[in-house]
């Protein structure tokens, strides 16, 4: 086997663990000496040992002069755990070849730094793209300090959102439905609109699959007009956060449940503003299931980073039914935001598009 297949193995391993390592990426690592794997490991809940600290335990003494693999640069900072450069230094491997380096600015190439000192030969980007992709929402979140944003929308042939009346239910067919809860499965946060909580009384938790993940539920409501019978106040099956204005304790007062917080903003649709405040709480990825105002807030704000389009086999029509993306829009052609689109597949009858502003 060489390097490439070696990379290969610790990829297949942290793929397998996505998802179970949040807030931590997830990471996989392999240790071969005479063309032997002595140790493989990935890491497998935040606070536990580290992919690396796995696979060296297992090689025990046959790390020495050995070659580890690992698809995220090792850390060389004190965490929960001691450093990992300094592990792999300490065991006496050889050789190092990393798939990527770390995204995080304050620690980027820090460990290939450490173990080069020391005299380890290392090697960057064996499998790289791969390896990234294993952890998209972490390593945007390290590098631009603030979530990964994923809208998504359902729509018509034409556009569509939603009837002229406010019928949605449903334009798109189950396996399209499923697929979003995937997606909500994989977000820490999932933001709607007061006017989607109104119209439709979603309860934004994952469903429809296996073991699932409730992401935050986060609800944009600047005036607080949505009630708190609302579903999503009164299931307690996930967190429920309301971002809105200045409004009055006695306002706030109705919505009070362990489940349930409130964060008051000066500028609640400021899209910045909103993004720094989910950061700060350590939300790394949101997916934004709209409505249409949101949506247009967003586009207008630019600051997302995917669009998944569920786009179904039927015409609505009617120039008040609305449209995926509200707001004031573009006026001129040169303003529109431009994506591109990286993957589409057939969903019972309907299409689903992935795209992606241009560089992400
Ligand atoms: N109308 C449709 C959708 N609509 C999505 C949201 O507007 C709904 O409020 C949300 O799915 C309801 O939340 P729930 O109670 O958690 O299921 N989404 C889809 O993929 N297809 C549709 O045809």
């Amino acid at each position: 086997m060489n390097d490439q297949a070696y990379m290969k193995l610790a990829i297949q391993m942290a793929s397998a663990t996505i998802g179970q390592t949040k807030p931590n990426p997830a990471v996989g690592a392999v240790v071969v000496k005479d063309g032997a794997i002595v140790g493989m490991g990935a890491h497998l809940k935040a606070g536990e040992p580290h992919a690396e600290v796995h696979a060296l335990n297992m090689a025990g003494d046959k790390a020495y002069g050995a070659t580890i693999y690992v698809t995220l640069e090792p850390c060389s900072h004190y965490g929960k755990t001691p450093p990992c450069a300094e592990l792999i230094i300490q065991k006496g491997i050889k050789r190092a070849v990393v798939a990527s380096l770390d995204s995080n600015p304050l620690v980027s190439g820090r460990g290939m730094e450490m173990m080069k000192k020391a005299g380890i030969e290392v090697e960057v980007g064996v499998l790289e793209r791969e390896a990234k992709a294993l952890n998209p929402f972490f390593l945007h979140f390290m590098r631009e300090k603030r979530p990964f944003v994923t809208l998504k929308a359902a729509m018509s042939l034409d556009g569509k959102i939603a009837t002229k009346t406010g019928e949605s239910k449903w334009i798109t067919g189950e396996q399209a439905r499923l697929d979003g809860h995937r997606l909500r499965h994989s977000h820490d946060g999932i933001l709607v609109g007061a006017n989607t909580v109104i119209a439709d009384n979603p309860l934004l938790t994952t469903r429809i699959m296996g073991h699932a993940r409730h992401p935050i539920r986060i609800v944009l409501d600047t005036t607080l007009k949505v009630s708190p019978e609302a579903k999503i106040f009164q299931d307690d099956s996930a967190e429920t956060w309301i971002i809105t204005g200045n409004v009055g304790e006695e306002k706030k007062a109705p919505f009070a449940k362990e489940h349930v917080s409130i964060f008051s903003l000066e500028q609640p649709q400021n899209i910045e503003h909103i993004l720094e405040l989910l950061a700060a709480k350590g939300v790394q990825s949101l997916l934004v299931e709209g409505g249409a105002t949101v949506h247009g807030a967003f586009l207008q704000s630019r600051l997302f980073d995917e669009v998944v389009s569920y786009v179904a086999p039927i015409l609505i029509g009617g120039k008040d039914a609305p449209s995926a993306f509200g707001g004031a829009g573009f006026s001129r052609m040169a303003e529109t935001q431009h994506l591109e689109i990286i993957e589409t597949s057939v969903l019972g009858e309907d299409l689903k598009i992935v795209s992606r502003k241009k560089g992400k």
